[in-house]
């Protein structure tokens, strides 16, 4: 039998402790996405989704928005463990056809450094689209390094190492319902 996601889990040498519950991520996820689509009303939307970790935020947002547009996937890499890298890769770009002249609804789970967003906001940009709407479920304002154009936030939460709802450390974590926060007390 699985434990309980009300406890503390181990992922690899790590120890983490209950964060946002699966409750309090569906009511917050429900109330951006009818935000969204206040904002996109009238507009041409296409979802850019930045993988791997946003993939379950952007299915609940999509859902909770009832907004119609395409989805595009790109993924960059960063992390290392709990570290940036400091080099943002481009391992999927995002499908020109899809971008120029639409508006970009642009999904991240976190926005901690910054760097992700600072290296690939100017290869979107570059595609042309008419607007974009930059979304992300958390944002670490203490440790943000670079500006980033935020237009929608979850949470605004510490500068902690977190996991689940599509958040991994070290590839692990991802399928968690809820989120968890390190736990340096280990
Ligand atoms: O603001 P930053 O410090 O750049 O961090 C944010 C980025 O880091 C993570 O991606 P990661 O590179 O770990 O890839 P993943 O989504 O596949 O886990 C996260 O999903 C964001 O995309
Ligand atoms: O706190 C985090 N957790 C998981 N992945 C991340 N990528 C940037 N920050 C984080
Ligand atoms: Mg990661």
């Amino acid at each position: 039998m699985s434990a309980p996601i009300t406890n503390r889990i181990q992922l690899h040498e790590l120890h983490f402790r209950p964060f946002l519950s699966a409750e309090e991520l569906e009511s917050r996820v429900r109330e951006l996405g009818e935000e969204l689509s206040r904002r996109l009303y009238g507009g041409d939307p296409c979802f850019v989704v930045m993988l791997k970790g946003a993939f379950v935020f952007a299915a609940d947002l999509l859902r909770a928005s009832g907004l119609h547009g395409e989805v595009c996937f790109v993924r960059t890499s960063s992390y290392s463990g709990t570290r940036s890298e400091g080099q943002v890769k481009l391992l999927i770009p995002p499908e020109a056809e899809l971008i120029r002249g639409k508006d970009i609804v642009l999904v991240e789970d976190i926005i901690d450094s910054g760097l992700t967003m600072q290296a690939f906001l100017p290869m979107l940009r570059e595609l042309q689209p008419r607007s974009i709407t930059l979304v992300t479920l958390l944002h670490k304002p203490e440790a943000q390094q670079v500006p980033v154009p935020v237009d929608l936030v979850g949470f605004t939460i510490p500068s902690k190492f977190v996991v689940g709802y599509g958040l991994d450390y070290d590839g692990l974590g991802r399928n968690l319902p809820a989120i968890y926060q390190l736990d340096e007390s280990y």
